[in-house]
């Protein structure tokens, strides 16, 4: 369990206890891109252990801490990992391609002349490289000219918040600091049982450069799937409350062509653990220390239009070596395969949040829920942060370790601006937790949508069944409909307005969402207090404007009410089946019979 988020606490009027005070932030809320202002929190009480954050996304600079793993690619290409694939004399070009598209750095060579790409590879290197400028132009442009800009409200100014993004050149003074130096200097960690008492203390698929003269960032989304960023909002006081700034992208871009990365040989293979749409994750272990970790391969034949190394795959290990947040799955290094073998190096995590649902007889109890709702929230609060939207929160995506820590992956569709998502198999991508405002079409949308995933993640939490299980896009806003109301204009100013308002819905006119999550029940249906089901319509708003942000939710109430959050949650089953995720009948015998 990491330190930094098991101390997170919240101010409380009612509570007797001493916590680190935040002082009344000055800065405007920093959550959406199209949702405007809201008032602010008074106080915040925060952790003392927090590890903080102090320069944004995008980042195609590697880790100071992390370029260190991989220093050593002379190594000998013992065949026992995809023996059949290894091609040794293509294996470093192709590597370099990837590296070269923003694996930068985090792999070196002791010897750049293996490094020179083949003139295909310079091609797919060259055309995905310039994907990759724009994009990233883009990203930095926008930043810069967000509502953050000015210096107070400047992404740059993360240290505020909850994570840090790995940059080269960013030293660690700048970059970490411990928020009970920040006010108050009244701290304290905390740790509590079930019952509440504390145990411890302490537009169009195409963006031109026209879009970049504009204001604000929101990302468009056409046809359900293309994604690309627009413009809104070009109000002179938004000018004046926001300056522009240049972007500065181009000088900090920084492509070292002369490193490659260490090879997959490093590490034995054990088992798969899973295959997803966007690749193959196995168990492993570092030949050299023993650690064990997990290996994401990235599938090569997917999302790249034939002409490159996928782009999902360069976002989510640019993202993952970007932001270091106890939250967020660490990613230790990439390393090459054969020719069109590329591995994600991650920390191992033992279960998979659906996996442990699927395999418990038992719901979370509402401590759990919270402790795992505070961890999650706190990945999103530090992604949100950096402008990342993850885009594909689920219950498969929410990955839990023995010590109870939870941590966010698969960033693959995150930030997926200007490339089609192109899903494996539809199955995969589920729709249960998709917002209504994409649902519906909205070519516009924001922050909020993780936030819509977060309330039925929760509510998953609670029940240990997923909320809304749709089986097609209609299906599932006629299942969000029967349980929330048919929304109108009233509650969704501008619903009648998207594509997909038009369809004929099932017509509910109330929200039965209580009668799921009753404060007490009789009939075994499960308990959320008022201030917990205050929070899970907060989460389920219609309204992407006036749903709840990440910050917002940290600080509500729910997680200052007993029971408190179980900051001692470990889960107690065995690790689960290494192909499914999942417990097979057997250990699950087992698991059960051993318990006293
Ligand atoms: N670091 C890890 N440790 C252990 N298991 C992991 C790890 N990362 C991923 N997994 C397992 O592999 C599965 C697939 O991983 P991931 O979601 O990153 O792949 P994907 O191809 O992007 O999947 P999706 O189809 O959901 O987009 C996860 O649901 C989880 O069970």
């Amino acid at each position: 369990m990491s330190n930094a988020t098991k101390s997170r606490v919240e101010d409380s009027e009612t509570s007797n206890l001493e916590y680190a005070v935040e002082a009344p932030s000055k800065k405007k809320r920093k959550f959406s891109p199209i949702v405007w202002d809201r008032e602010e929190k008074e106080a915040r009480v925060v952790s003392k252990d927090r590890v903080l954050p102090s320069v944004p996304l995008p980042s195609l600079y590697p880790s100071p801490h992390r370029s260190d793993v991989a220093s050593d690619a002379d190594v000998s290409k013992v065949d026992i990992f995809e023996p059949e694939n290894l091609s040794q004399g293509t294996a470093l070009s192709t590597a370099e391609a990837a590296v070269a598209d923003g694996l930068v750095g985090i792999c070196q060579s002791k010897n750049p002349a293996d490094l020179s790409p083949s003139p295909l590879l310079r091609e797919q290197y060259d055309k995905t490289h310039v994907q990759m400028e724009e994009e990233v132009l883009v990203e930095a442009r926008n930043i810069s000219m967000s509502r953050w800009a000015s210096d107070s409200d400047s992404p740059r100014d993360m240290s505020d918040d909850e994570c840090t993004p790995n940059r080269q050149h960013s030293s660690p003074e700048s970059g970490e600091f411990r928020r009970e130096d920040s006010v108050g200097g009244r701290t304290r960690t905390f740790a509590s049982d079930e019952e509440g008492s504390f145990l411890g203390s302490g537009s169009g698929g195409k963006y031109s450069e026209n879009d970049l003269t504009d204001k604000s960032m929101v990302i468009d989304e056409n046809d359900g799937e293309n994604v690309v960023i627009s413009q809104v909002e070009s109000d002179s006081e938004y000018d004046d409350r926001f300056p522009m700034e240049e972007p500065t992208v181009s000088s900090q871009r920084q492509i070292n062509m002369l490193q490659g990365c260490r090879s997959v040989f490093e590490y034995e293979k054990l088992n798969k653990i899973n295959e997803g749409t966007y690749g193959v994750v196995y168990k492993a272990k570092d030949k050299k220390t023993g650690e064990i970790v997990a290996l994401k391969k990235v599938k090569m034949d997917i999302d790249r239009d034939g002409d490159g190394f996928p782009m999902s795959s360069l976002r989510e290990i640019n993202i993952l070596l970007s932001l270091n947040h106890p939250s967020i799955v660490g990613v230790k290094e990439v390393v090459m395969g054969d020719l069109d073998s590329i591995f994600m190096v991650m920390e191992y995590m033992e279960y998979d949040l659906k996996g442990l649902m699927e395999a418990m007889n038992q719901p979370f109890s509402i401590g759990e829920v919270k402790w795992l709702m505070l961890q999650l929230l706190e990945g999103i609060e530090c992604l949100h942060g950096n402008w990342v939207l993850h885009r594909d929160l689920k219950t498969s995506n929410i990955l839990l370790n023995k010590e109870g820590e939870l941590k966010i992956c698969d960033f693959g569709l995150s930030r997926q601006y200007g490339s089609p998502l192109k899903p494996y198999t539809p199955l995969v991508v589920t729709l249960w937790y998709r917002a209504p405002e994409i649902l519906l079409g909205a070519r516009q949308y924001s922050t909020a949508i993780d936030m819509w995933s977060v309330g039925c993640i929760m509510a998953e939490m609670v029940a240990k069944e997923p909320l809304f299980r749709g089986k097609t896009e209609v299906d599932q806003l006629d299942k969000i409909f029967k349980t929330l109301g048919t929304p109108n204009e009233t509650v969704w100013p501008g619903f009648s307005k998207l594509p997909g308002a038009k369809a004929k819905f099932v017509r509910q006119p109330f929200n039965t969402l209580r009668k799921k999550f009753p404060a007490a029940s009789f009939t075994g249906s499960p308990v959320l207090s008022d201030l917990g089901f205050d929070l899970l319509s907060k989460l389920l708003t219609y309204d992407p404007e006036k749903r709840i942000t990440v910050e917002d939710a940290l600080n509500h109430d729910w997680f200052r009410e007993a029971p408190l959050p179980k900051t001692d949650f470990k889960p107690s089953f065995p690790e689960l089946n290494s192909q499914k995720r999942y417990l097979t009948a057997d250990s699950l015998r087992n698991f059960y019979s051993n318990k006293p």
